[in-house]
């Protein structure tokens, strides 16, 4: 093995570490079992909310790292060893062996993947997955990077970490890749993903050159523009009704080292649109386009473009550890009242939200931006997602549900300064995301009212935190919001918490060709419909 022997100071070195991990470990389970516990007992709420922070950094952060450095030397090991390719038809054989098994068996519930609901990326662990038939996707791996063709074939458990880590590398990257690492390709192609060069390559879905599904009656298929075409259409929002996804190839584009990133501060909420659309709409000038608004009245417009080389005193590596929040960075610069620019390496500005998740670590770590923090325990952050969410107990969960909003709301660029009126007057909820995209005119579940034209410019807002209007009432409001949008011309991102009624849904979304999809492949007794799957009474 390369001839390489240890000396006695480098066994040392890896006893000491070894054993500080195991006692490391050991504390944060005994730890992690006592608050556990304490979270179950009712009238400990002050504890529960105010004290979480303690919990999150001597369990939860020292697990999310050890998690992390596992699956980034195993996913490591195993696309340099070239191991998963020859066990992907094996593991997809696997999967359609359950299906099979479910038509002998009587076909007698429906089906969804087996992926348990806390490690999903929403607010809620969906319901149905106690009671349908689960079908274990165990499909995580990297398949092949193909430089020539210039797409990457991968399966649906990948992360968007693991891409980023091994595409970076090696000169590449995706066209879109939506902010946070653990979001999986799958939970991105079957719901939906969205990113800062979206104005230019659309949503996440438009990247896709082909996917492979296992359909309900244990079939594989191959769809792309040309074969399966109206399948291929109706795949992005279906959240797995219509059938399995088991791997998709994906475009990939050149990648630089550098994001120069500029950061134009505004001071009204008509500067801050005008600007935000003027930069949406110059889509040959600007790769990366997106906003804050920090007030009504006052936000920052970044636009980005990939290059190799930086002006020198002007490099800025965000990602690591002890710097500042991203989100916190930008608004210093409305602070100064000055422009800046900035050149970013390119990971560090795709994963700029990850380690603040957004703004919503605020909440749970209230001094995790505080240089101290961030020097000592800084390059454990984030927890993950999904430990949060297995271990956040009642209080936490009700404190979130009647106190916070969370979601994504599409809506025309024409609509902009409308819908920050709106967004200000009825929820009152700083800061707010906004992310152009083109949604262009074909077929499915969602495209512009009119179908003239190639497509039409939309904005992502995301609203995530606690609203501050007296009137704010998570059930009205949410409702409130959700007519606005629609009476807009407008979407709502599913992985939120959703309260339309069915009638409502289907006005806000195209059924026509899902609705003939769900016939033609006979899902209708096989998979949930993507309402039952995404309303708020189907999660918890
Ligand atoms: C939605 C939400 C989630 C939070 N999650 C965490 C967390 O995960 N970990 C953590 O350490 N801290 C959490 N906190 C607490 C947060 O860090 C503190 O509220 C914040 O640091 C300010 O503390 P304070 O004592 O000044 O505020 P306070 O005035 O005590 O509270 C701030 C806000 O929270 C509301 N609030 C407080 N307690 C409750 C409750 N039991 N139910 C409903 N609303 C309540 C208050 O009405 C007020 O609007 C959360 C707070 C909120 C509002
Ligand atoms: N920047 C962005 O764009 C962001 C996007 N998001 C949202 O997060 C979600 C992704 O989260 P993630 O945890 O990755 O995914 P999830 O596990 O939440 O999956 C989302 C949906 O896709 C279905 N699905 C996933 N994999 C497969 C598969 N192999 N075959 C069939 N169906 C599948 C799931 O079905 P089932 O229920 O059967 O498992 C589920 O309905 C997206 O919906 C996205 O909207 C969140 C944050 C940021
Ligand atoms: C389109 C884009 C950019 C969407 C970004 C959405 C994120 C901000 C959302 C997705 C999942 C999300 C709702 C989540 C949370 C924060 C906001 C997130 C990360 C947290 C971590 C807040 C704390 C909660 O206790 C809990 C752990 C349940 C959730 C989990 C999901």
């Amino acid at each position: 093995m390369g001839g390489s022997t240890r000396t006695p100071l480098q066994v040392s070195a890896v006893a000491v570490v070894v054993m500080l991990a195991s006692t490391l470990t050991a504390f944060a389970s005994v730890f992690g079992l006592f608050f556990f516990i304490l979270i179950r007992i009712k009238g400990l709420e002050h504890v529960i909310i105010h004290y979480r922070w303690v919990f999150v950094c001597l369990c939860l952060l020292p697990a999310s790292a050890l998690y992390d450095l596992i699956f980034y030397l195993r996913n490591g090991f195993i696309f340099y060893s070239k191991s998963a390719p020859k066990q992907h038809d094996a593991r997809v054989e696997e999967i359609q062996q359950q299906v099979r098994n479910w038509h002998t068996g009587g076909r007698l519930r429906r089906m969804c993947t087996a992926r348990p609901g806390w490690l999903t990326i929403s607010f809620r662990t969906p319901l149905y997955k106690q009671s349908l038939n689960a079908i274990r996707i165990n499909l995580m791996d990297i398949l092949e990077v193909n430089t020539e063709k210039r797409t990457v074939y991968a399966e649906p458990l990948v992360t968007m970490g693991q891409l980023t880590a091994t595409l970076n590398p090696l000169g590449y990257t995706l066209p879109v890749i939506p902010e946070l690492d653990d979001l999986t390709l799958g939970g991105l192609i079957m719901g939906v993903g969205i990113e800062t060069s979206s104005h230019i390559y659309g949503l996440f879905q438009e990247t896709v050159v082909s996917v492979e599904m296992v359909l309900q009656d244990g079939s594989r298929v191959r769809c792309s523009k040309d074969e399966n075409s109206e399948l291929f259409m109706a795949v992005p929002w279906s959240h797995g009704s219509l059938g399995f996804l088991v791997a998709a190839e994906i475009r990939i584009i050149p990648a630089r080292r550098y994001v120069k990133l500029e950061y134009f501060p505004a001071y009204s909420a008509a500067e801050f649109t005008d600007l935000f659309a003027e930069k949406s709409l110059e889509r040959d000038k600007n790769h990366f386009v997106e906003g804050i608004l920090y007030t009504k009245d006052s936000g920052v417009v970044m636009t980005g473009s990939m290059t190799d080389s930086a002006e020198s005193g002007k490099e800025n590596s965000i990602g690591h550890y002890w710097k500042p929040w991203f989100y916190k960075h930008v608004e210093s610069f409305l602070k100064k009242r000055i422009t800046g620019i900035e050149y970013i390496p390119l990971r560090h500005y795709y994963h700029r939200h990850t380690k603040s998740i957004f703004w919503m670590l605020h909440n749970i770590i209230p001094f995790g931006n505080h240089p101290a923090f961030r020097y000592l325990l800084g390059w454990m952050v984030p927890p993950k997602v999904s430990f949060l969410k297995l271990t956040q107990g009642e209080t936490i969960r009700r404190l979130y549900e009647e106190r916070q909003m969370i979601q994504d709301m599409l809506v025309p660029l024409a609509h902009l300064r409308k819908s920050i009126d709106y967004f200000d007057k009825e929820i009152d909820l700083y800061p707010l995301w906004f992310c152009p995209f083109w949604l262009p005119s074909r077929p499915g579940f969602l495209h512009p009212a009119s179908m003239e034209g190639d497509g039409e410019m939309y904005v992502d807002i995301g609203a995530y935190g606690e609203p501050l209007s007296p009137n704010f009432k998570f059930r009205a409001s949410t409702r409130k919001l959700e007519t606005f949008v629609r009476e807009n011309n407008g979407f709502q991102m599913l992985y939120a918490d959703s309260y339309m009624t069915a009638e409502e849904f289907r006005g806000m979304f195209d059924h026509t060709l899902y609705d003939k999809m769900r016939r033609d492949l006979d899902c209708v007794k096989a998979f949930p419909d993507i309402y039952e799957k995404t309303n708020r009474n189907a999660r918890y």
